[in-house]
Formats: structure tokens, C-alpha cells, sequence
């Protein structure tokens, strides 16, 4: 069993950030199982007293010492706790056989939770993921509801059950093998709740929402990575609180010195972003980090993730390092053109539009003001991963319910590829040996093998060789080449 442990309340009262760190790392380092409950009331504590109106209107006016926290008594975190646990006891029967726990009482927990939420409130709203919020305010998050039924099985004495995280959903596992699956939590907007069902096995295990069934399966240390990564130190629409953000990025280090964001590459990219704000000495940089989100996913996900290959094309792109940008934003796309587009998909397809008609569209303007031959409209790989890119979105549309592209697409599209001139893209060859009709299905999964893509040589860009992208690319790269055969064109 977790619990409050007398070693645990003998590092109150908490004054620094330094005092949360230990309390984080007594609950980590030792043999039994971190306090979930515990850890989740002290990060939203801290979090609510720093990022607060009164907290940003005393940030004005009197600069507090370095690393100072508003001090964290035990009495504060121990009322929440009782309260918490009191909850959870008065509706359910602790778990006094130590079985597994079953889909009934998976739903009964999600209930005691869903029942006793706000009855309407902006769920978007920044600071509602903790018990803190729970406990306090009586609001949660999508996530926040997912990890408050993980912590409430925890609390009742089931440690079987533990959260299953998506790129953008959160659900339960849970069984002797761990095996069962639960939705617990809402996703989206104006979408039914699916509570108490498995995770789906019809179409919707074909949208990115659920990751082809690669969900990032925690345990409990990976739940504290969770409730670290989700804390939010935002304090305004533009400004962040200093202290929490700094707390969140030593939260994350000794996460990650621990070994427990081996699995877990959206928290690697969240540290990496913190990383490039403000490198710690001594610590590997950023770039590193997020090549390592990436290995995770490779590794442990069978690379269905596009988060890893977002978190460093967007690294790139801030950086100006545009070449680099555009390869990260081709192997995102590598991704998603396994998938079908689904409405649940939103997040992801936001993700793609910015990149397709803000980021790249910019890129497209700083470059062609200036005539240095270190351009990347001079760069042919640069064009290809372009190429590989935008096919990758276009396939992700294929064979999907629901369409992706529209005419706001083609502009931005045709703008970016007419920017290269026919020498450069003359030096693309795109290379589609004739693979069997079903190894190129997206449709049982296989993973499109890579050699597909453009590699570069001296050939030119042959029209008959442009059998396997997208109606609308091979129309353009048609286009182009009819600019390339018939150069007086
Ligand atoms: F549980 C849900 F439903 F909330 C899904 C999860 C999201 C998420 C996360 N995120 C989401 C992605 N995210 C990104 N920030 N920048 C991103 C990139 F576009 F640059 F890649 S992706 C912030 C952190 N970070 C850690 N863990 C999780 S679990």
C-alpha cells in the first residue's frame, strides 16, 4: 500500500523547491509504490498558490527570493488527502482480498468521480488536471478524470489498474495481465462519453487517437511522470510562472535519472521543450532529447507516434534550421499516412494544417528573399521531404470517412513546391519499384517501407515514375516535370 508515510511528513513544512523535489524523489526511490493522490494534491497546491491572480499580481509587485515557494504546511495536504480518500471509502469497499479489479468496479470508481464533477464548466480551462482542482474546485480535465480513477484505484487498494496514454486521450488497463482496457474519462467536444467500454477494436482503432493500440501503459512511477508532465505553470495566455516551470523541469530530470521516461516520449519532449527555454548544466541538450522521444517511439511504440517528430521539427523551425525542420515534418507524416482520419482527430490534423500553411509558408518567404546558394530552395532533399510530407497527409486521407484536405490546403501547397526551381527538382528521383499491391496497403498495417521515397541522383523526374503518391501530388509533380521535360514550357 502507498500512503502518507511518517517519513514522507517529516519533510514538512515545505519551503523551496528544493523540499518538493525530496518528497518526489522519497516517494520514487523507495520500495514501495509512489502516493499518487499525495504527489498530485502537492503539485496542484504549489501550482495554484504560484499561478493564481493573487500569485501573478504579488509576482508585480514584490520580486520573491529565487526558488522561494509560499510555504506548504502538512495540514494542507493532509485535509485533501483524508478528503480524498474519504471519497473514495464511503462509495467503494477498499480492496481488502488484494484481487484484481473488474470492469464493474473500474466503472464504479470513473462514476464516484464523473458524479461528483461541476456540473458544467470550460474543461479547457488551464490548472484542472490535479486532485488539487478535484478536491478544491470539483473540475477536471479529460486527463484530469483519467489519472483521479487511476489514483482512486490506487487508494482503494487495486494496483493492478493503471492509465494508458495517447497522444491526446487517456484510459485505463487493469486485470491480472493487465490486459482489460477501460475508457474512464470524455474526449473531445460534443462526443458521448464511452465510459466502462473497452477501447475500441472497430474503426476507431484506425483514427491516431488510439495509436493503432501503442498506447504509452504506465506504472505507477510513469503515473508520476504523467501528473509532472501535466502540470501547467502558465500563469496568463502569455506568460509562465518561473518557479513552477523550473520545479516541473527538476521533476523531470530526476524522472528521467530514474529511468522512467525510457517509455514515455511525450515527456521526454515536454522536458526537451523546457530544456531549449532554460539548459540545465551538466544535462544532455535538448536536440538530444528530442532524438531520444523519437528512439522511444521506434522502440517501444513501433514508431505510430507523431508528437516525437513534432516536438523536434518545431525545435528546428525555431532554431532556423529549416532542412532539418522539413525531414522531422516528413517523418511525421510518414506516420500519419498509416492512419485514417477520424473526427476524433482534430488535435492532430490542427498539427499538420499549422505545419502545412503557417510554418511552412513562412519558411517559404524568409527563403526566397534571400539568393544564397546555401538556400534550401537550392537543397533537392529539401524539396523531397516536402514531397514526402505533403503525400503523407494526402494519403492519410485516403480510404478515411472523413476528408482531410480541402482548397485552403492547395494554396499554400502549390505556393511551396512552384518556390523550387526545375534544375533543383530535376535532381529528385523518386524511385516507386513496383511493390505487390498488398505490401502498399495502409490497410492491414503494413508499414510502407521507406525506399519508396525520393532519393537523390542525377536522373530526372520521370512522369511514369510518379506511380505512388497522391492524385494531387502526381498531378503537381506532373506539372512540374512538364516544366522539366519541356524546359521552354
Ligand atoms: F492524456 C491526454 F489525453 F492528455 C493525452 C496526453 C497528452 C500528453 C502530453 N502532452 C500532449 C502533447 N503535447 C505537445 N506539446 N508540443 C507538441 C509538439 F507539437 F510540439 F509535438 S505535442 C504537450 C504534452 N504530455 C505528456 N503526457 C500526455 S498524455
Amino acid at each position: 500500500m502507498a500512503g502518507f508515510r511518517d517519513s514522507d511528513k517529516a519533510l514538512f513544512p515545505i519551503k523551496n523547491i528544493n523540499g518538493i523535489l525530496q518528497l518526489f524523489r522519497h516517494q520514487l526511490e523507495n520500495a514501495r509504490e509512489p502516493d499518487l493522490a499525495l504527489l498530485s494534491i502537492v503539485a496542484g497546491i504549489v501550482e495554484s498558490k504560484l499561478t493564481s491572480r493573487s500569485a501573478a499580481a504579488l509576482q508585480l509587485c514584490e520580486p520573491i527570493e529565487p526558488n522561494s515557494l509560499p510555504v506548504l504546511e502538512i495540514h494542507d495536504v493532509q485535509v485533501l488527502y483524508e478528503k480524498f480518500h474519504s471519497i473514495m471509502k464511503s462509495n467503494i469497499d477498499p480492496n481488502k482480498s488484494n484481487s484484481p479489479a473488474t470492469r464493474d468496479l473500474v466503472k464504479r470508481v470513473s462514476d464516484v468521480i464523473w458524479n461528483s464533477l461541476t456540473r458544467s464548466y470550460y474543461k479547457d480551462k488551464a490548472h484542472l488536471q490535479s486532485l488539487y482542482s478535484y478536491l478544491t474546485g470539483s473540475k477536471l480535465d479529460c486527463f484530469g478524470v483519467a489519472f483521479a480513477v487511476v489514483a482512486g484505484c490506487q487508494a482503494l487498494g487495486y494496483n493492478d489498474v493503471h492509465l494508458a496514454l495517447s497522444e491526446d486521450h487517456a484510459w485505463v488497463v487493469f486485470g491480472e495481465h493487465g490486459t482489460e482496457t477501460a475508457e474512464v474519462t470524455w474526449h473531445g467536444k460534443g462526443n458521448e462519453d464511452k465510459r466502462g467500454q473497452e477501447i475500441g477494436k472497430g474503426v476507431s482503432s484506425r483514427s491516431w487517437l488510439y495509436v493503432n493500440n501503442k498506447p504509452v501503459v504506465c506504472t505507477r512511477k510513469m503515473e508520476v511522470a504523467a501528473l509532472v508532465s501535466a502540470i501547467n505553470p502558465s500563469l496568463n495566455a502569455t506568460h509562465d510562472a518561473y518557479e513552477v516551470s523550473l520545479l516541473q523541469q527538476e521533476l523531470l530530470w530526476l524522472l528521467y535519472d530514474l529511468g522512467h521516461l525510457k517509455k514515455y516520449p511525450m515527456a521526454i519532449g515536454n522536458l526537451g521543450d523546457l530544456e531549449e527555454i532554460s539548459p540545465k548544466e551538466g544535462k544532455v541538450p535538448c536536440k538530444v532529447l528530442f532524438e531520444e522521444a523519437i528512439y522511444s517511439a521506434r522502440n517501444y511504440y513501433n514508431n505510430q507516434h507523431v508528437y516525437p517528430y513534432t516536438y523536434q521539427g518545431g525545435y528546428f523551425y525555431r532554431n532556423k534550421m529549416y532542412k532539418e525542420a522539413f525531414e522531422s515534418w516528413a517523418n511525421a507524416s510518414d506516420v500519419i499516412r498509416l492512419y485514417n482520419y477520424s473526427r476524433d482527430d482534430e488535435e492532430i490534423y490542427k498539427e499538420f494544417l499549422e505545419i502545412a500553411n503557417e510554418l511552412i509558408p513562412h519558411i517559404m518567404k524568409v527563403e526566397s528573399s534571400g539568393f544564397s546558394a546555401s538556400s534550401i530552395l537550392k537543397k533537392p532533399e529539401c524539396f523531397a521531404n516536402l514531397l514526402r510530407f505533403y503525400d503523407g497527409i494526402c494519403q492519410w486521407e485516403e480510404g478515411s470517412a472523413t476528408p482531410v484536405l480541402h482548397i485552403g490546403w492547395a494554396k499554400p501547397l502549390v505556393n511551396t513546391i512552384s518556390k523550387f526551381d526545375s534544375d533543383v527538382r530535376a535532381q529528385v528521383n523518386i524511385i516507386c519499384d513496383k511493390l505487390e499491391e498488398d505490401k502498399m496497403s495502409k490497410k492491414n498495417g503494413t508499414y510502407f517501407n521507406n525506399n519508396n521515397y525520393a532519393s537523390l541522383n542525377q536522373t530526372n523526374l520521370k512522369e511514369k515514375d510518379l506511380t505512388n503518391f497522391h492524385p494531387s501530388i502526381e498531378a503537381l509533380t506532373a506539372a512540374c516535370s512538364e516544366k522539366i521535360l519541356n524546359p521552354e514550357y
